[in-house]
């Protein structure tokens, strides 16, 4: 599939998504090229005056600027919780466990979609996997300070991986810098208990967090050519 017919089945899924917004909501906004969409498509239903008093978070300095750019009232991270919030995957399983933070902004994604009464996936066919890892890798954000020490703990857990550099370039050495000021750690682990992985990884010294959203997402629209399938949790 051409990635012109990708990009326009994100839109569709995104525009599924963006369908569930009332005036009045709270609302986060993810990161990405298929939550790109999704923040344009807010953009426009509240320039033609279909939606009013929208209040938006945003997961990275990118939507940020994205929303502000549209108008939309974007504001700081409060305890307040979200009505809704909206945001691509790197993986979807059928019971939507997730990896995110192929676009590096897998903390501010979960620090919001945590707060989220429901938080709604959106994606193109191509994301959807039997199990977790099966095509991405797992980004972990680590601190910089030490990075080489959280490496050696996270290598004597079974993680395989690299450091994420800012350009697939060869002759570009540099390391990504996520919004935070941190590094990531790309890893594949083998084993099957992700609830285990994912504890003990937020219990190894270094890790800021990881990419698997597990149990938090209510449902992804997934995008594939003549038909955008729901994908329920629970179902
Ligand atoms: O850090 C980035 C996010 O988790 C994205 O939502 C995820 O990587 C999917 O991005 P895209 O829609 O560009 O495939």
């Amino acid at each position: 599939m051409s990635s012109l017919n990708l990009e326009a089945l994100k839109k569709e899924a995104a525009i599924r998504a963006v369908a569930l917004i009332g005036s009045g909501m709270h609302v986060g906004l993810g990161t990405g090229s298929t939550a790109r969409y999704a923040i344009e498509e807010v953009g426009r239903r509240v320039a033609a005056g279909e939606l009013t008093g929208l209040t938006c978070v945003a997961t990275s300095e990118a939507s940020d600027g994205q929303a502000r750019a549209l108008g939309l009232e974007v504001g700081p991270l409060t305890p307040q919780p979200f009505d809704l919030a909206i945001d691509g995957a790197d993986e979807i399983t059928p019971d939507v466990d997730l990896i995110k933070g192929l676009g590096g902004a897998l903390v501010r994604e979960k620090l919001v979609e945590v707060q989220a009464r429901r938080l709604i996936i959106i994606a193109d066919h191509t994301k959807l996997v039997a199990r977790l890892g099966e095509k991405a890798p797992l980004p972990i954000e680590v601190l910089q300070f030490g990075v080489q020490s959280t490496l050696v703990r996270l290598q004597a857990l079974g993680a395989v991986g690299e450091l994420r550099r800012s350009s697939p370039d060869l002759h570009v050495s540099d390391l990504y810098v996520t919004d935070n000021g941190n590094f990531i750690f790309d890893a594949r682990f083998a084993g099957a208990d992700l609830a285990a992985l994912e504890r003990t990884l937020k219990g190894t010294l270094g890790v800021v967090e990881t990419g698997l959203f597990l149990k938090m997402a209510e449902r992804a629209f997934v995008a594939a050519p003549g038909e955008v399938r729901e994908v329920v949790r629970g179902r």
